[in-house]
């Protein structure tokens, strides 16, 4: 029996086995011999060549564009962005990773737009699999639906998750170390639901023979697999809503139901008309907020300080060290403190060490020996 079938023998006997406690441990292990029968599957696809999209990352951080063709994406990027994308009125005009760079907040954000993703790209068709490579290398997804079209919002996150991509969510707070003998064995705390049982299944049926496991929080079957499988991407997204000037306001409170039924929060998705650009400013105020990303304005040294062009951080990796570090040059070793005015700090001109954590629009000064 080919590969193919064997997935999809075992597909068939997961959605034929009832979910209860009794069968669990069963579906666990189903669950985990399918993730890497299908790891196998695309590591023998993929190593027949084919050509990647290689685009080079640049500025503060990336944001790809997801959407099926001809819903505005190339129009979207040149309204952002400073990018000349060829657009038209039939679909895959974007044949290639249109890159763009939006100036925003003092930020350089990278806008890739990518060719259309079609039903199936998962699989490989339609040169699917370069895009969603490209997807993963972002640091945001914004998915690009047409106002008359939210029911592709479905396809599209599902072919993402196909492909290994986790939107909005944290991988699982879990720890898995080999060991030399002794089994497999599993430490958890009340908030998890499996039985120790099943998470044994996964873990031997990904090959571990002995191991010590620590579970926390609530993980379903899938998530703990993605967490064993640990080559799953976290990325957060957002919705933008385009073509918004094709409808009536009447029209407004039916796509917004339409969106609600699709799993998307019609406060949170953002309406904007490319063409007419509309909408632009707040769908800019959305992508930094979900990319966290972290104004810091440098004091530097007879010069006072730049509100020009400032160091920009992420949320999570934005301590003075990470300053330091994206500052480059050998400040790093030349570190002696630093002063910190604005939100994290106590008092302005706080003095701190490398582990501070800034926040956004922060004054820092950095004491470095000569
Ligand atoms: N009315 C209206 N038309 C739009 C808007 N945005 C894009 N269009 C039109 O939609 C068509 C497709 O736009 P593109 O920007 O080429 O779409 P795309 O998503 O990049 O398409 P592919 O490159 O095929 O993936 C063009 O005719 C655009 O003028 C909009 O906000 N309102």
């Amino acid at each position: 029996m080919g590969l193919e079938e064997e997935i999809e023998e075992i597909k068939e006997e997961i959605s034929n086995t009832p979910y209860n406690k009794s069968t669990e441990g069963h579906i666990g292990r189903l669950k985990a011999k399918l993730a890497e029968k299908k790891e196998k599957l695309e590591n023998r696809s993929s190593s027949g060549g084919g050509h990647g999209y290689a685009v080079e990352k640049t500025g503060d951080a990336t944001v790809a564009l997801v959407g099926f063709p001809s819903v505005g994406k190339s129009t979207l990027i040149n309204a952002l962005t400073n990018a000349d994308s060829e657009t038209g009125e039939y679909e895959f005009t974007t044949l290639n990773v249109n890159p763009g760079m939006l100036k925003y907040n003092g930020a350089n954000i990278q806008v890739l737009d990518v060719p259309g993703l079609i039903e199936g790209a998962a699989g490989g068709r339609g040169g699917g699999k370069e895009v969603l490579s490209v997807v993963r290398t972002a640091d945001l997804v914004l998915f690009v639906l047409s106002v008359f079209e939210i029911d592709q919002y479905e396809r599209l996150s599902q072919e993402l998750y196909y492909n290994k991509i986790r939107l909005d969510t944290t991988p699982p707070s879990m720890t898995v170390n080999k060991t030399g003998r002794g089994g497999i064995n599993v430490t958890t705390n009340d908030q998890v639901s499996l039985d120790e049982s099943t998470i044994k299944e996964v873990l031997r049926e990904h090959g571990y023979v002995n191991a010590e496991v620590t579970v926390r929080g609530d993980p379903t079957i899938d998530e703990l697999i993605d967490g064993v499988m640990a080559n799953r991407v976290y990325l957060p997204s957002a919705v933008c809503v385009n073509k918004a000037d094709l409808i009536e306001p009447d029209y407004l409170p039916t796509v917004k139901e339409d969106l609600r039924e699709h799993g998307i929060d019609p406060e949170t998705a953002v309406f904007i008309s490319a063409v007419e650009e509309k909408g632009l400013d707040s769908l800019k105020e959305t992508i930094w907020e979900r990319l966290g990303l972290v104004r810091v304005y440098m004091d530097k040294p007879g010069r006072g300080v730049d509100y020009e062009e400032p160091l920009v951080l992420r949320e999570g990796e934005c301590t003075v060290g990470d300053a330091l570090r994206k500052l480059g040059g050998n400040f790093e070793e030349r570190f002696k403190f630093a002063r910190v005015s604005g939100d994290s700090a106590k008092h302005d001109e706080q003095q701190v060490g490398r582990d501070h954590e800034l926040m956004d629009e922060d004054v820092l000064r950095i004491v470095a020996r000569k």
